[in-house]
């Protein structure tokens, strides 16, 4: 050991005997509040007859109080106990212009001494931003206040695991590469993990925009976008902490297994869980629970299954800016048209009719559903001053129905049916009543509840994060614009679309975003080198840059018979225990090939991951393509890669996403000639 790692080793002791002082005091002062919180308790239980309805509010507000100090104090403890695992990963020697040097220690949170000095930096402190911006010499960050420059002079990095330092990079030259590395090298068991010791500049650049109303990132599979987004968050729940609390942020999530999948970043850097929402949830309560509709996950499969012109036409035409244009034309055509005003006698009284449509016109800004009560309570006005008499119940009640019958629909889904009449394409809508609704009308249907009637907005939330936005359409984001008034942060991959007739880039969502920063990412950690050539065969994109990480190549073995296939499958789930990795995903094309392959398989230690499914599962797992996106495998094994599985545009989609899933080993299983899509 060298004499600046003996340095370090020290200063970590002394770091973490800090730690454990700081500790005891929260001990301290936790067992101070409990037990003053139980004199309190008591007292008010003696004195509780002397005490007036003054008194005991005071009082409950104390106890409040009391336990809230309480409750921080126990989160704060927790925050130390993690940092005495891992105290920091990083220090740069930083000297302010015409300033001293001083060591700034970076850490998941931060850390001061008793006298306010700080020990540890958190990650998102604006001094630590210089950590992931530069290298040795020139440097900066941005505070509140100004800009402060100065130089670097030192950087190192650190591996410090249960309060040992496994090791240590002086990184003179390049950042981050060697941990990087070792970083990505390793096999993944569980949930998603955060990545603030090896963030790389543009991913930092696009975690501490601060500015975007709307940030999309678009970027190729494996290139950190949700990483990225998930700190983006934490970044902004740590730079806003007086105005945004977790509990203000809202995730929506491709499905439940994805939000189990990532909801253990944020509790590892600090903060709080965040509350997430499905597209279909939001519907729902939207539509008030109104409508049945079928769910994404069964158009897709449906999509699957068999291929229906008609059904891909009503997909694809809904899923157009089009579309989204001649609803909003249809609209003006409602607002100019449908209110027809007829004939109103009131006893001896005939309301003119120009009174009528200008009474409706003023209104021009109230959804126009809502408009009729307002109308109407213009008349009775107008009647009581013209009659000078005030008016019977069975007259108020008269006009009250008369409005409404001036206008031709009263349903939102009865409009919904005669905008594809307007539009002279009726055999777009297969809706019969009673019968579910299909996917792409869910949204178009509130969109037009929420122009016609209007819909309270989400004004609770303060940031909203759309994972997977190629999955949306443009219909979808304009119910999202007007819903969610707040910052947003959108991010998804183009090339990773499950249904590619409604497929959403990132210049369609800057149309309905203009005032949008969107970033591209062209850099991918997940996969090694061979992985990401041979997945570039499928869907081919010539920017993506694979980071230089070597492993097995790609296997793709084919069988006599489907018996065969599904018994090769088995000897690599029974060699999968011995090896280095610790998760495999057997991704399939269908829910009923991913059954199949279940069964075959026999093994109750393998997992089955449905649509039903509400927990992400270590180990074997066997899912769907549609169900594995976001998550990633040790080794990735798609069965049934043949010519005759794997033949549409949707199917070239379910097997881009599949093999992108893995990140050491790739192996394809077919029996009958290979897929077309995988050709060299
Ligand atoms: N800077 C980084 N340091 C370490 N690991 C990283 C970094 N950036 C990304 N990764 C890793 O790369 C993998 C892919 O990240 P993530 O799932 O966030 O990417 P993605 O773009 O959302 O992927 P996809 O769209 O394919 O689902 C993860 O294992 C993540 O930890």
């Amino acid at each position: 050991m060298n004499a600046t790692q003996q340095e370090e080793k020290e200063y970590l002791e002394e770091i973490k005997e800090k730690l454990t002082l700081a500790i005891r005091r929260i001990d301290g002062s936790v067992r101070q509040y409990s037990e003053e919180l139980r004199e309190k308790k008591e007292y008010i239980h003696e004195h509780q007859s002397g005490m007036d309805d003054a008194d005991m509010v005071a009082a409950g507000q104390s106890i409040d109080r009391m336990a809230f100090t309480g409750e921080a104090a126990v989160g704060q403890k927790r925050k130390l106990l993690k940092l005495g695992q891992s105290p920091y990963f990083g220090r740069i020697d930083f000297a302010p212009r015409g300033q001293d040097t001083m060591p700034v220690y970076i850490g998941v949170y931060s850390f001061m001494d008793e006298n306010r000095r700080g020990l540890i930096y958190d990650w998102r402190a604006p001094v630590s931003s210089m950590f992931y911006d530069f290298e040795l010499g020139d440097a900066s960050f941005t505070t509140p206040s100004g800009v402060v420059k100065g130089t670097i002079d030192r950087k190192r990095q650190y591996k410090i695991r249960d309060g040992r330092l496994e090791f240590m990079i002086e990184n003179d030259v390049n950042i981050h590469d060697d941990v990087l590395q070792r970083e990505l090298a390793k096999s993944s068991d569980d949930k998603m993990k955060n990545i603030v010791a090896t963030i790389q500049r543009d991913q930092n650049a696009v975690i501490r925009n601060e500015t975007a109303p709307v940030m999309v990132i678009q970027g190729v599979a494996g290139s950190g976008k949700t990483s990225i987004a998930l700190h983006r968050i934490a970044f902004l729940l740590y730079r806003y902490r007086e105005t945004i609390a977790a509990k203000d942020v809202l995730i929506i999530s491709p499905n439940k297994v994805f939000a189990d999948y990532i909801s253990n970043v944020l509790p590892e850097l600090g903060e709080e869980h965040i509350p997430e929402l499905g597209m279909e949830e939001l519907a729902a309560d939207l539509l008030g629970h109104r409508y049945q509709f079928q769910t994404f996950f069964e158009q897709v499969s449906a999509l699957l299954d068999s291929h229906n012109a008609a059904f891909i036409e009503r997909i694809r035409f809904k899923s157009s800016f089009e579309f989204l244009s001649q609803l909003n034309q249809y609209l003006l055509h409602v607002e100019n048209t449908y209110f027809t005003v007829t004939e109103l006698r009131v006893g001896n009284l005939t309301v003119p009719l120009p009174f009528l449509l200008a009474r409706f016109k003023t209104y021009h800004r109230v959804p126009l559903l809502k408009r009729f009560a307002l109308v109407a309570e213009d008349v009775r006005t107008y009647v009581r001053n013209a009659t000078r008499r005030k008016l019977t119940g069975q007259e108020k009640s008269r006009i009250g129905e008369a409005i409404p019958r001036m206008f031709r629909f009263h349903q939102v889904l009865d409009l919904y049916r005669d905008f594809f009449r307007w539009a002279g394409r009726p055999e777009l809508l297969r809706h019969n009543h009673g019968q579910p609704l299909e996917y792409a009308d869910v949204f178009a249907l509130i969109y037009l509840h929420m122009r016609l009637e209007g819909i309270g907005t989400y004004a609770h939330v303060k940031h909203l994060l759309v994972d997977e936005m190629q999955d949306y359409t443009p219909v979808q984001y304009a119910v999202l614009s007007r819903l969610f008034l707040c910052n947003k942060t959108i991010l998804g991959d183009v090339s990773q679309t499950v249904n590619p007739y409604s497929s959403s880039s990132a210049e369609a969502i800057e149309r309905v975003f203009p005032e949008a920063d969107v970033v591209k990412l062209y850099r991918s950690y997940r996969s090694t080198v061979e992985i990401t050539a041979f997945t570039q065969r499928i869907t081919p994109n010539p920017h993506i840059i694979p980071l230089e990480r070597h492993g097995q190549e790609p296997v793709v073995a084919g069988f006599a018979s489907e018996a065969d296939e599904l018994q090769g499958i088995q000897r690599l789930v029974a060699a999968f225990p011995g090896s280095e990795n610790q998760s495999m995903g057997i991704i399939c094309k269908t829910l009923r090939q991913a059954e199949q392959v279940h069964a075959a398989l026999d093994a109750a230690s393998i997992y089955l991951l449905t649509d039903e499914s509400t927990l992400f599962k270590e180990g074997i797992i066997i899912t769907t393509a549609h169900l594995a996106k976001g998550l990633e495998f040790d080794v990735v094994i798609v069965p049934f890669a043949s010519a005759q599985n794997y033949k549409t545009e949707v199917d070239k989609s379910m097997l881009y996403v599949a093999c992108t899933r893995a990140m050491h080993q790739l192996t394809l299983t077919h029996s009958g000639p290979v897929t077309g899509f995988v050709s060299a």
